[in-house]
């Protein structure tokens, strides 16, 4: 291998590591300045050798020119929507029928998420790089963005590879506004003279719905992964929360508000932790999705037209919206 691709793969891997540290650990290993000094280097050497750009280099995370509009995406595996309860007698009789279908007079054991108020997308990795990203959509066809979705800091467009990653692996998850960075880019936009958004939800699918991605890099968007679509040519462990660790493991960022349940008494404690909880978080969430953690137990009661029946959201009541 040439030393100008040595020094190409070098810095790339530095590069990434460091915006692993700094977005996703908040952990900074060097100063702005020294990152940027860094990256220029790299950007001069992959001028030198365009042959050598990867579309995985840490170079590439704003792309080219606006597009005109999204192209459509299949979704091999739908992206359904969840059934809601909004009280405990509602979340009791989701666990009775669990328990009832799979014939299962034991505790169940669940996986409880929180759940984000924000964009759901599928992000496809090839060989661990990132070659897609698109929205949910109806369930069924979403919008390629995945220029947009590259800008997302915390989303690597390179996952760190331990040896087991699968080939071909769909990840889902919520992409989100926090409630700060959400009051401060209305703060500008009303400077500005631009429209502003009525809650995070909206800002968030706003910018990631944006045309031109240096108007989405611009964004102040946060991403966590809920789970796996489309897997090809590798396995995951057998229980959700494992798999959710896995992703960590890769370098996929995944909310550390998750908690694994023993029985519907566990889970309802959680909820009512997370919703003393709620007002504090930074980012806004409207309930809790809780999923049977066992993936064989998961294919075992599977779908309805609509939605899993290995899942439920128990949804908080509605907060007052943050409009300032
Ligand atoms: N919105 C959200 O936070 N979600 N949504 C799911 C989901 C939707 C379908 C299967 O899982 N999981 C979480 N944490």
């Amino acid at each position: 291998m040439e030393q100008i691709e040595k020094r190409i793969l070098k810095l790339r891997k530095q590069l990434q590591h460091w915006e692993y540290l700094y977005y996703s650990e908040a952990t900074p290993e060097v100063t702005d300045s020294e990152y940027d000094l860094v990256m220029a280097e790299l950007r001069m050497l992959e001028a030198k050798r365009p042959d050598l750009l990867t579309i995985d280099s840490p170079s590439q995370r704003i792309g080219g020119q606006a597009q005109k509009k999204f192209r459509r995406v299949h979704h091999d595996f739908p992206m359904l929507s969840l059934d809601n309860v909004f009280e405990e007698a509602g979340f009791l009789l989701f666990d009775k029928r669990v328990r009832k279908k799979l014939n299962h007079d034991k505790d169940i054991t669940y996986c409880c998420e929180l759940k984000l108020d924000g964009l759901a997308v599928s992000l496809l990795y090839d060989n661990g790089k990132l070659i897609r990203a698109a929205t949910r959509g109806d369930g069924t066809i979403g919008e390629d963005i995945t220029a947009n979705v590259r800008t997302i800091r915390t989303i690597p467009l390179q996952l760190k590879d331990h040896g087991n990653l699968p080939k071909i692996m769909e990840i889902r998850g919520e992409v989100f506004m926090s409630k700060a960075g959400f009051l401060h880019l209305n703060e500008t936009a009303k400077r500005e003279g631009y429209k502003v958004f009525v809650n995070p939800r909206n800002a968030a699918a706003g910018s990631l719905r944006q045309l031109n991605p240096e108007i989405t890099a611009k964004r102040p968007l946060m991403f966590y992964c809920y789970g796996v679509g489309l897997i090809k040519e590798g396995k995951l462990p057998k229980s959700h929360w494992e798999c959710l660790q896995q992703l960590k493991a890769w370098e996929l960022p995944v909310s550390n508000q998750i908690c694994r349940c023993i029985g519907s008494v566990a889970v309802l404690n959680f909820y009512w932790k997370i919703k003393k909880l709620r007002s504090l978080l930074e980012f806004d969430i409207d309930g809790l999705v809780i999923k049977v953690d066992s993936l064989a137990l998961q294919q075992h009661l599977g779908f309805t037209a609509r939605s899993p029946r290995w899942a439920i959201a128990y949804k908080f009541p509605v907060q007052e919206q943050l409009t300032r």
